[in-house]
């Protein structure tokens, strides 16, 4: 099923995907209007596969609108193992909804096994990270899903999730501040119940410089 909303104030028709697969014709006419609209000649040499570029680009920025949690948390392993497993300085690119520029920093994520000891492999988590950076976000949502993700499917004791990252909307134009840096966090069950866990898991996130 699709949403069907009224044209957009173009000969663009407003219809808004079920599921997300990225329309390069559409994305391609659209940024050849907006380099028109900035008043450049998007038929100079430069620009002219511009247009194709950025779908292309968007599709990888993007690709997360098309997967799940679990399409990327494939491998869940009973290890026995009950500790603390947290994962530090993970990269992330993201795409601030509000202006369509990159944010970009690290995530921090740890999770206690539950009592069965279930595990999934690391670079899962970090592609989960990727899952939800690769929309367009605001840092908030972006460190909330990671956490209820890993809550809902590997069933954790608990979760923590921090991000530190710096948004270009507010360092390339508007406010300009470079060097602001944002950190948002999430914690699930034990790090929001146990102070000492929750305090053990920001010193090993920040104590490493
Ligand atoms: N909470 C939150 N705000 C964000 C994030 N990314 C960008 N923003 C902010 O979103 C706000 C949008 O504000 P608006 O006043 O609607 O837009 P604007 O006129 O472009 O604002 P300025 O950036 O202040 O020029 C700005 O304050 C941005 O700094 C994010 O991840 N989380
Ligand atoms: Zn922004």
């Amino acid at each position: 099923m699709s949403a069907e909303g009224p044209a957009s104030g173009n000969d663009i028709p407003l219809v808004v995907p079920e599921h997300h697969e990225v329309d390069h014709a559409r994305i391609e006419k659209a940024v050849r209007e907006i380099l028109l609209a900035i008043g450049e000649d998007p038929e100079r040499d430069g620009l002219r596969d511009t247009p194709a570029r950025v779908a292309r680009a968007y599709e990888e920025q993007f690709a997360g609108l098309g997967q799940k949690p679990e399409d990327v948390l494939t491998t869940v392993f009973e290890a026995g193992h009950e500790e603390m497993v947290l994962i530090r300085d993970i990269e992330l690119y993201s795409t601030c909804e509000h202006h369509l520029v990159p944010f970009y920093g690290s995530a921090h994520v740890g999770y206690i096994p539950n009592s069965k000891g279930q595990i999934t492999g690391l670079s899962k988590i970090a592609r989960l990270v990727d899952v939800y950076a690769r929309r367009p976000q605001v840092q908030e949502r972006l460190t909330t899903q990671v956490a209820d993700g890993i809550m809902a499917h590997l069933d954790p004791r608990g979760v923590i999730v921090v991000i530190e990252a710096e948004h270009l909307c507010m360092t390339m134009r508007g406010v300009r501040k470079p060097g602001a840096k944002t950190v948002t966090s999430a914690v699930r069950g034990d790090f929001r119940n146990r102070d000492r866990t929750r305090s053990e898991a920001m010193s090993l996130i920040l104590g490493h410089d």
